[in-house]
């Protein structure tokens, strides 16, 4: 099984083509090919497909073998893939996702490769049934979730996937992975959901810190960049084009008058080579 593995702001993915071949039951190979030890290690996979309704089809798995919707980060990776490799030959790229139709313009470098990647993020969703979370408001902003006992001041909203953004003063002061996976499972998400602490440097830049429904600890999150820089301003700390610092790269993220999102990175081609099924 051919397989390429990318890079995008600190997410990392492994990719198959399945336009003429059957890769089985995506959610276990999903769970094989991401192991770190088992494996060949990644965050996620995504798998290239033919569709109906736009150029290609990204399938998204997150590395505990959970279908995602979207992904913000896999999408550009997925972009210069498939430009890069001429499965598409268009700079202006459509491709479906379990979110609707993404619109991707690709910038290339001087050897006519993908070297940024643009893409149209669509509306967020803030009515709580549709994010879905069990509070019945038309925008879930602000609220409290209480977690050991410590009240956190929270929004959601969903970009492609389910989002919770939390703003902090210090990194230090807080246990990403205890309060990320309390939250992730919290009975407040039927659906669960990503969080997203957002450190505000100034209103044009933040450090965000994530933890992922399905993958756990990461170095960044695209959508969540995308949801984060929404929640910052609509509360009043951001300004409406943003550069996010995530762990493992650098986004930004800008917004129109009526919160449509772009998103602009790019994305690095790691390895390619065969992954051996057992
Ligand atoms: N890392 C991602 C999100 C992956 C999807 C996911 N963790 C889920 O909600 O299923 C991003 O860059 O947007």
């Amino acid at each position: 099984m051919n397989f390429h593995k990318y890079v995008a702001a600190g997410n990392d993915f492994i990719l198959f083509n399945g336009i003429n071949k059957d890769y089985g039951n995506h959610n276990e190979l999903a769970l094989k090919v991401c192991s770190r030890h088992f494996g060949i290690g990644a965050d996620g996979m995504m798998i290239v497909e033919s569709s109906r309704v736009a150029d290609v089809k990204m399938l998204y798995y997150n590395s505990d073998g959970s279908q995602g919707e979207m992904c913000g980060n896999g999408i550009r990776a997925f972009s210069k893939y498939i430009y890069d490799y001429n499965i598409v030959e268009n700079k202006n790229i459509s491709i479906e996702t379990l979110a609707g139709i993404k619109y991707i313009d690709i910038i290339t470098d001087e050897l006519n490769k993908a070297d940024r990647i643009k893409v149209d993020m669509g509306y967020p969703i803030f009515e709580g049934e549709k994010i879905p979370i069990n509070i019945n408001k038309e925008k879930v902003i602000e609220e409290i979730i209480v977690i050991n006992g410590k009240d956190y001041r929270f929004s959601a909203l969903t970009v492609g996937v389910p989002h919770v953004v939390i703003f902090i003063e210090d990194i230090d002061k807080i246990n990403i992975n205890d309060l990320g996976k309390k939250i992730e499972t919290h009975p407040l998400f039927p659906k669960k959901a990503n969080v997203n602490f957002v450190k505000v440097i100034d209103k044009d830049n933040i450090n965000i810190y994530t933890w992922e429904r399905g993958a756990g600890r990461t170095l960044g999150c695209g959508t969540g960049s995308c949801a984060s820089v929404v929640i910052g301003n609509i509360i009043g700390n951001l300004n409406n084009k943003v550069n996010v610092n995530t762990e493992g790269g650098k986004l930004i993220i800008e917004l129109n008058k009526d919160y449509k999102i772009f998103m602009i990175g790019d994305a690095i081609h790691i390895a390619k080579g065969e992954f051996i099924k057992r």
